[in-house]
């Protein structure tokens, strides 16, 4: 056992919206009542306390380490209500909706702006858009909004320089310019696009730069300056990797950057060459000082760049630049042409990238838009990375029944990288463990329960399968059957023999309880294990050697490791707890591998004890037979005998003596009941005799005691931790594969909705309702051992181990509390939970004769 370780569609109006794709840079705002957020440009767009505290110190520095960054984060997400992003299709992560965008944009988003409304997002990479397709929503961003999202302001301002009135001459010569031309074309053919493009083009450069094309040269130039142009267009308005995903930008992948760089080196060096002639002619004519009204756009762009004032002068690239943005406004240069190659060989790249991704994405994918996947459990808010980590208290069982009554009977924690599941329930813990008990039946080894069980050879901490099975039948059959625990019992008998004429040599001496059930239980178990004991000064000494050694490896199992919750830690070792776990072993394969060298000597046919009888077979005897036997589905190996060996030493005797410490101090805390106990036991076996475990059945108030402290004081309060083989549905809430499950059974057994008045030590309560005190699995408000196919496996040996033991000691002794101190039942918080105080207790003799203690 061990341990736990709709949006307001605007749905008439899209056809005849306006869809605004231009690139408007807004800081962040609200429309409506969704979050515009700023964005770049909407183009194209268990348990030892010290262990504990230092798993908190280094939780706490790790976290202050991330205080700083996570600050922003934090007080964004729950300290301000801000309205969400707007609607729109869901992506695919980090592609976002970039791999499904269609060439004709403008289509693609009104389907969209049909679903989701008037405003929507679109992810494309790292780049949010946004569109919007109504008219009242562009009136709130162009009008209500404008100096917001005028982020295009300096070149429009600037363009604004030049008197429309002022250049009509220029326009009406271009236009007449035209109509010469067509005329010398009169009945050919006549390219209307092309025409109107050069037209449109010497309007614009003469108003630029008063420079026009005639002739031949205006064909020639005019067609290469087209072709520039829109293929530099395209570029520009080809879906472009490095946009989406800025680290790529380096790369080039598709070339765009690089054949954009050559269209516009070849515009640039016209350019140049114009703004040369200008500075030429400016010096020699002494034009420069030309009147306001005849300034073309390049004088304006030339007296910028020579004034000295900062806010208003520009350099000479960015009076080019001007010069390109003019140029690209005229001409009827459209999006329309946009299906060209480079736009496929994005598309085919997307759709590549896209396939990597799609297989890792699919689950989520399916998960997250085909099914209605539900919710992972509520659970208190965490930090980013460490989730709850920084903020557990020891004592694990109450802080999460508190959690419990915040968000519900069944809560998710999220410890680092591990999501832990709480059950505080009984009905939940019904759906878990019975309607679910397959796919919940495996266990979620901490790192130290590996290293500790010979690499996982043993049954506690094995996942459910065949290996498990054969563990499991063997135990079942050969130690718990009935037939094997009353072959036992004049073993277990000499053992509780022994324990009373080693308590009666202390009589009238305070006796540690706890120690004492120890060294009881451990020789109890390992005489029906191997058939050896300890006795006088070696049973003192070994026996607290091994409880250490046992409480030390509970505790490590317990103990919340670092190592566990960020798993590529684990080489480290922070905590040091892997290196504690295999100096433990160390010291238990030391003795256990004495045990089997011992054993396999004395089975040798020459030495007389090697012919055991088929019936005084103990368990280590059989088990080293598995292991000599060929067949595979039968036969064991040395570590798995070790393992299940050590198995049955650290799961029955840690919880076996807690179980008998907690009620001794039950008892005491309540003389009355003690009494009534006593009273049934001198009843049932009479003072001149001893406790024999034929008496037990007949102990009914003592039973109900041990019920009550099994309620009351759960030996293992979370229970062992289960995990599920397949993600599933519990209570409406989705539990992942893998996440660890742990069962508040110390909250469960205090619901008062169930119990009445929880709080109190009441053994009466089974007394009235005997069904209460089941806790063989099926009533789930009583779980002390767990349930379903994992249920503990020692069930009839702790039973009969609690029950005969705590018989005895108050049918031997009368008990007392040394002077001035009062029995307290503060809990220390393990996968085991312990009294915080031992319980030390003075006993007296209470036997007619002293040979009843031999
Ligand atoms: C007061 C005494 C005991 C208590 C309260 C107790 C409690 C538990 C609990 C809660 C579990 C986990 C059950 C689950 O996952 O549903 C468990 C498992 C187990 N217990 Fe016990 N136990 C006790 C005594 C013993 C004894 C005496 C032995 C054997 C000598 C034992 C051997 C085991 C083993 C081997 C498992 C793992 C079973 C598996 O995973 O298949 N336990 N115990």
């Amino acid at each position: 056992m061990a341990l736990p370780s709709g949006s307001n569609k605007s749905s008439t109006s899209h056809q005849s919206s306006s869809m605004t794709k231009s690139c408007f840079k807004p800081s962040s705002i609200a429309i409506g009542n969704v979050a515009v957020p700023a964005c770049e440009g909407l183009s194209w767009c268990c348990h030892g306390l010290a262990a504990y505290t230092v798993i908190r110190v280094a939780a706490i520095m790790l976290a202050a380490a991330q205080a700083t960054f996570c600050y922003a984060w934090w007080a964004k997400k729950f300290t301000t209500s801000k309205p969400p992003l707007p609607p729109g299709p869901p992506g695919l992560p980090i592609l976002g909706n970039f791999p499904f965008i269609q060439p004709d944009f403008h289509r693609y988003v009104v389907k969209f702006s049909q679903i989701y409304g008037p405003i929507i997002k679109l992810q494309l990479g790292s780049k949010i858009c946004i569109v919007i397709s109504s008219p009242s929503v562009a009136k709130k961003v162009l009008k209500d909004h404008d100096a917001i999202f005028a982020n295009r302001e300096a070149p429009a301002g600037a363009i604004v320089g030049i008197s429309l009135d002022a250049c009509y001459t220029l326009r009406r010569r271009e236009v007449r310019q035209m109509v010469k031309y067509i005329y010398g074309k009169v009945c050919s053919a006549v390219k209307i696009g092309e025409q109107m493009f050069l037209t449109s083009l010497n309007v614009m450069l003469s108003m630029l730069w008063g420079g026009s094309l005639n002739g031949e040269e205006r064909s020639r130039f005019g067609i290469e300056f087209r072709k520039r142009l829109v293929e530099f267009v395209e570029l520009v308005g080809a879906p472009n990797v490095s946009d989406v995903f800025p680290v790529l930008t380096p790369f080039d992948l598709q070339g765009i950057q690089s054949k954009a760089k050559k269209n516009l080196s070849w515009l640039y060096e016209i350019f140049e060459s114009v703004i040369v002639h200008r500075t030429k002619v400016e010096q020699a004519d002494g034009e420069g000082k030309k009147k306001e009204e005849s300034k073309d756009f390049l004088q304006h762009l030339l007296e910028l760049n020579q004034r000295g004032d900062d806010k208003t002068s520009l350099s000479m690239n960015e009076a080019k630049a001007l010069l390109l943005v003019a140029v690209l406004a005229c001409g009827g240069l459209s999006w329309s042409s946009n299906d060209n190659a480079e736009h496929t060989i994005i598309r085919e790249a997307a759709t590549l990238l896209a396939a990597a991704l799609a297989i890792a994405c699919y689950a989520w994918w399916v998960q997250k838009f085909t099914k209605s996947v539900p919710p992972l459990p509520p659970g208190p808010p965490g930090l980013p990375i460490l989730g709850n980590l920084p903020l557990l208290q020891p004592d694990l069982h109450r802080y999460i029944s508190k959690l419990s009554q915040i968000h519900g009977p069944i809560i998710k924690l999220q410890l680092g990288s591990k999501i832990c599941i709480v059950v505080s329930s009984a009905s939940v813990a019904k759906e878990v463990l019975k309607d679910h008990d397959a796919i919940f039946a495996n266990r979620d080894p901490p790192t130290v329960a590996i290293i500790g069980t010979y690499g996982g050879c043993d049954m506690a901490w094995r996942s459910n399968g065949p290996e498990w099975r054969k563990l499991r039948r063997l135990v079942v059959r050969e130690i718990m059957s009935n037939t094997s625990l009353d072959n036992c019992y004049a073993l277990r008998r000499r053992e509780v023999r022994e324990m009373v004429k080693d308590i009666y040599g202390k009589v009238g001496s305070p006796v540690n309880i706890g120690d004492q059930m120890f060294l009881t239980n451990l020789n109890v178990i390992v005489s029906m294990l191997w058939g050896g004991s300890l006795n006088g000064e070696e049973r003192s000494r070994l026996g607290i050697e091994f409880r250490q050694v046992v409480v030390e490896f509970v505790e490590l199992l317990g103990a919340p490791n670092i190592s566990d919750l960020f798993p590529f830690l684990t080489r480290f070792d922070l905590q040091g707890y892997q290196s504690r776990t295999k100096k433990a072993l160390k010291w238990m394969d030391e003795i256990l591998e004495s045990v089997i060298a011992h054993r396999r000597k004395v089975d040798q046919p020459d030495i007389g004890e090697g012919k055991n009888k088929e019936q005084s077979k103990d368990f280590l005897q059989l088990l080293l037979e598995l292991n000599q036997q060929g067949d595979y589905k039968s036969s064991l190996s040395m570590n798995e005998v070790k393992a299940l060996l050590l198995d049955m030493i650290v799961a029955g005797t840690d919880t076996t003596s807690t179980t008998v410490e907690w009620a001794m101090t039950e008892l005491l805390r309540h003389p009355d009941k003690q009494r009534r106990a006593v009273e049934e036991l001198d009843r049932v076996v009479g003072a001149g005799n001893i406790v024999e475990e034929s008496h037990l059945p007949q102990l009914v108030y003592l039973d109900a005691a041990i019920k009550e402290t099994f309620r009351f004081h759960p030996p293992i309060p979370l229970l062992v931790p289960r995990s599920p083989s397949t993600t599933c549905t519990v209570a409406g809430y989705t539990i992942p594969k893998d996440s660890r499950v742990l069962f508040n059974a110390w909250a469960i057994q205090r619901d008062p909705e169930f119990w009445e008045y929880p709080l109190r030590f009441e053994p009466e309560r089974f007394l009235k309702d005997a069904e209460k005190g089941n806790y063989l699995g099926n009533n789930f408000h009583f779980i002390p051992f767990g349930s379903g196919r994992r249920i503990c496996v020692g069930i009839p040996l702790a039973e009969k181990m609690v029950t005969h033991v705590l018989a005895t000691l108050l049918h031997s002794f009368e008990w007392k509390l040394p002077e001035g101190t009062k029995p307290d039942i503060q809990e220390k918080f393990g996968i085991v939970l312990k009294k915080m105080e031992p319980l030390v207790a003075i006993p007296a003799a209470r036997l007619s004769s002293s040979e009843q203690y031999q």
